[in-house]
């Protein structure tokens, strides 16, 4: 089945938030209606919604869902209660920098508010223009990502950094969504992304629906697929990229692209400028979110692993920048001296 038609992973409805639950995908496409901001922290928590710069969104909307229920007519009391309320979903999950960049915006953007109202209004529209920003963003990185390929192309993906994990059209997966504007034909290899399976049931989902070609494999599969078949490239997205180029990704990540230096395929990563973080020099101080066992151990809630053992379940990894060819932003191709290039793309 082809349809285009766009499915938003957050939506902001002045005093409530309308949010995908990309944990039910692909079989219900259920919508969840969210009024507080303890649900918003609870929904990137699990992964209701996901993706760097959705879950940044959806915590720009969280501020902005507190600011409209506010009560009071102090405005330092206001810009106190953000800090706060900001520093609360700052800790529903540690790795996704779009996270901490998107709260950080909004509660600078009330800064100079002299009254609630400004404050209020101030909140809402930069939790807004984050969305709409990153939707251009995501674009331009389609665009770029797209001029690394021509028709007929395969390229292999992993996790899920579809239209669904950003405001549209995703940063790895935006070159295809572009393809298909410009009725160029590529066809895709996604990996099932164990343990919580992003690409088996949201990539592969998405791809469909838009009418690329997508070949679903298991994680274990890379190798012999990456060593058999014609791959032109391997494109990820990124969860926070460190000033020198290491880039923290899905766990698997690291594997594909030692794989890809081992059978000479470009690997690149998608990222928006928001997702690098030149506060944090190289990958090692990347902080790694270690999940529930849980998801390891069970799946659709039955357990399949054995019992008594120890589960280990960090949900990503980080790629030494040696390992990739190039970083595709919103503001073109990075490669080569990636701390050079980091720097003076991300200041200019
Ligand atoms: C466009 S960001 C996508 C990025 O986020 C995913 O992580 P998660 O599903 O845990 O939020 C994964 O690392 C993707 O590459």
């Amino acid at each position: 089945m082809i349809t285009t038609d766009f499915i938003q992973s957050v939506r902001w409805e002045k005093d409530h938030i309308i949010l995908l639950d990309q944990q039910k995908l692909p079989h219900q496409t259920d919508f969840l209606k969210l009024t507080t901001i303890e649900s918003v922290w609870e929904s990137i928590h699990s992964l209701q919604v996901r993706g760097a710069p959705a879950i940044g969104i959806a915590a720009a909307f969280g501020l902005a869902l507190w600011a409209t229920k506010f009560q009071g007519d102090s405005v330092e009391d206001f810009k106190k209660e953000l800090k706060n309320q900001k520093d609360y979903l700052a800790t529903s999950r540690p790795t996704a920098v779009n996270l901490f960049w998107a709260i950080e915006r909004v509660e600078n953007a009330a800064a100079s508010a002299q009254t609630v109202e400004a404050a209020r209004d101030a909140v809402v529209k930069e939790a807004l223009l984050i969305q709409k920003e990153d939707e251009e963003v995501c674009r331009s990185i389609g665009e770029y990502g797209l001029s690394l390929l021509k028709d007929g192309d395969t390229v292999l993906t992993h996790c899920n950094a579809g239209g669904i994990a950003t405001a549209r059209y995703g940063t790895a997966l935006a070159p295809f969504y572009i393809a298909k504007e410009k009725g160029m034909s590529l066809s895709a290899f996604a990996t099932e992304t164990r343990p919580v399976l992003q690409g088996s049931r949201l990539t592969a989902w998405e791809l469909e629906r838009i009418g690329i070609d997508v070949t679903l494999i298991t994680d274990n599969m890379a190798a012999h697929v990456l060593k058999n078949k014609k791959i032109s490239a391997i494109i990820v997205g990124t969860d926070r990229i460190a000033a020198n180029g290491d880039t923290a990704n899905k766990i698997g990540t690291l594997g594909l692209a030692v794989l890809a230096k081992t059978f000479d395929i470009p690997f690149y990563v998608a990222s928006p400028l928001s997702t690098i973080d030149l506060a944090v020099p190289t990958g090692d101080d990347i902080p790694i979110e270690e999940r529930s066992p849980d998801e390891v151990t069970h799946l659709n809630g039955q357990r399949i692993a054995a019992e008594n053992i120890s589960i280990y379940n960090p949900a990503f990894d980080v790629t030494p920048h040696e390992y990739i060819t190039g970083i595709i932003t919103e503001k073109g191709i990075i490669s080569g001296n990636f701390a050079e290039e980091l720097q003076k793309i991300k200041t200019n």
